[in-house]
Order: structure tokens, then C-alpha cells, then sequence
């Protein structure tokens, strides 16, 4: 479970980006988070894996305080999660396997289980045919896919997306959004950021965050500040 309680969050020298946000997402569940630009949905999805802390209130993890983990407990956190962030572009100077199987040999898995799971990955989003391409000669769809593949090689119980479907055509952006989806019914928790109006149509839970503050909540237990 993750849960927000009256999370505010101030950059040094900037605008506060986040005002006593509170809410919980269940194991297992899918939720889209909307907003416009600058609302802080990229910041909200930081505090989850420990990259931001908040300035005040509370972000946990399956009751653990994520704010309060150092530097040796925050791998641990880590490595449940499945990240697919817009600042970690795929290796240009290897191949599409060797990107994805990076996750795994940082972790110590041995070469050979990694090329194997690395695969699988490939696998489950369509990519198989491609562990031998060059990233750059990749469609910028099938490159956030391979995104996907690497995110989830870790078998993370979290996927954390922002943006996935960011600059992408609408046939890019529905296979990656069903490559994600697909991991929620095997009971990943999935949060992902998106202004995809037809996902957000059809969306099981959307928590709306405008100017830092929570603006709108489809279903859910929330509780608004
Ligand atoms: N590292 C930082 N230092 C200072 N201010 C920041 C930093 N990161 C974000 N901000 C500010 O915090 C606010 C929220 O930003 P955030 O990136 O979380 O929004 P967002 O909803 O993800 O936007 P976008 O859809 O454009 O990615 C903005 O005003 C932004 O300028």
C-alpha cells in the first residue's frame, strides 16, 4: 500500500510544488495521475521512490516511511520498484537487451539468468525481435517499450510511468499503454502519469493534482486536505 498523508513539498528557491496531498493506493491497482504542467505530478511520483522528500507529511510504502530511508535502506525500496522516469533515456552505446539486462547485473543477478529474464521482458512487450537493435534505430514507441521491459525485469511490485506516452503517435502510445496495463492485472501496483485524454476516459482511478494540490479524485478512499 501506498499512502500520502498531508504531503507538502517545497523545492529550495522554488514554488511549492505539492500542498498537503493525502491519499492511499491499494496493492494491485491501477491509477492515472492528471493534472497540467507543472501541477507536481513528476514530484509526487518522486517522493514514491525516495527521490524527492517531502518538506512535511508523510509518504509510505507498505508502512515504511520513505522520507526517513537512508541511503542504504532506499535500494531496498528501489528495487520493488519498476521505474520509467523521462530523465533515464535508454544507453545509446548498447543494444536494446544489454539495456534491459543492466537493472539485473547492477543487482548481482549472474549474466546468463539476466540475458534470460531480460528476454522474458522483451517478450512481454513485443520487443523480442529487437534485443539485438541499436535503441536509435528503434521507433520512439518501441524505445518506450523497451522502457517498459526494463522497468519491469526487476519483477518490482510498483511501476512508477511518468509521462510514458509523452511525444508519442496514438497506435505508439496505445501499445505502450497496454504493455502497462497488462501488468496490473498480474497484480503489479500501477501509477501513471499521463494527459492521454482516451486513457483518462476509461481509467479506473484518477487522482487530478492542479497548482500542487489534490483537485479531483474519480473513486477511491481518499481523504482531500
Ligand atoms: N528540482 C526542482 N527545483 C525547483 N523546482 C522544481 C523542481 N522540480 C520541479 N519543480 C517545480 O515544482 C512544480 C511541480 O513540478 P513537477 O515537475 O512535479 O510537475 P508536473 O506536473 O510533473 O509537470 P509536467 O507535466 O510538465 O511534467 C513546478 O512549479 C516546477 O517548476
Amino acid at each position: 500500500m501506498i499512502e500520502f498523508h498531508q504531503v507538502s513539498k517545497q523545492y529550495p528557491g522554488g514554488n511549492q510544488a505539492l500542498a498537503n496531498v493525502s491519499f492511499t493506493i491499494g496493492d494491485g491497482e491501477l491509477v492515472y495521475l492528471s493534472g497540467p504542467s507543472g501541477a507536481g505530478k513528476s514530484t509526487l511520483l518522486k517522493m514514491i521512490a525516495g527521490v524527492e522528500k517531502p518538506s512535511s507529511g508523510r509518504v509510505t510504502v507498505n508502512g515504511q516511511d520513505v522520507g526517513q530511508l537512508n541511503s542504504s535502506g532506499l535500494p531496498y525500496l528501489r528495487r520493488k520498484m519498476g521505474l520509467i522516469f523521462q530523465d533515464q533515456r535508454l544507453l545509446l552505446d548498447r543494444d536494446v537487451l544489454a539495456n534491459v539486462m543492466l537493472p539485473l547485473l547492477v543487482t548481482g543477478t549472474a549474466r546468463a539468468e539476466a540475458d534470460q529474464r531480460a528476454r522474458a521482458a522483451l517478450d512481454r512487450v513485443g520487443l523480442l525481435n529487437k534485443a539485438d537493435a541499436a535503441p536509435q534505430s528503434l521507433s520512439g514507441g518501441e524505445q518506450q517499450r523497451v522502457a517498459v521491459a526494463r522497468a519491469i525485469v526487476n519483477r518490482p511490485r510498483i511501476i512508477l510511468a511518468d509521462e510514458p506516452t509523452a511525444n508519442l503517435d496514438k497506435a505508439s502510445a496505445a501499445r505502450v499503454m497496454s504493455a502497462l496495463q497488462a501488468f496490473q492485472s498480474a497484480g503489479i501496483t500501477c501509477i501513471i502519469a499521463t494527459h492521454d485524454e482516451s486513457v483518462l476516459a476509461t481509467a479506473p482511478r484518477i487522482i487530478s493534482i492542479v497548482g500542487g494540490r489534490l483537485a479531483g479524485l474519480m473513486s477511491g478512499k481518499e481523504i482531500t486536505a
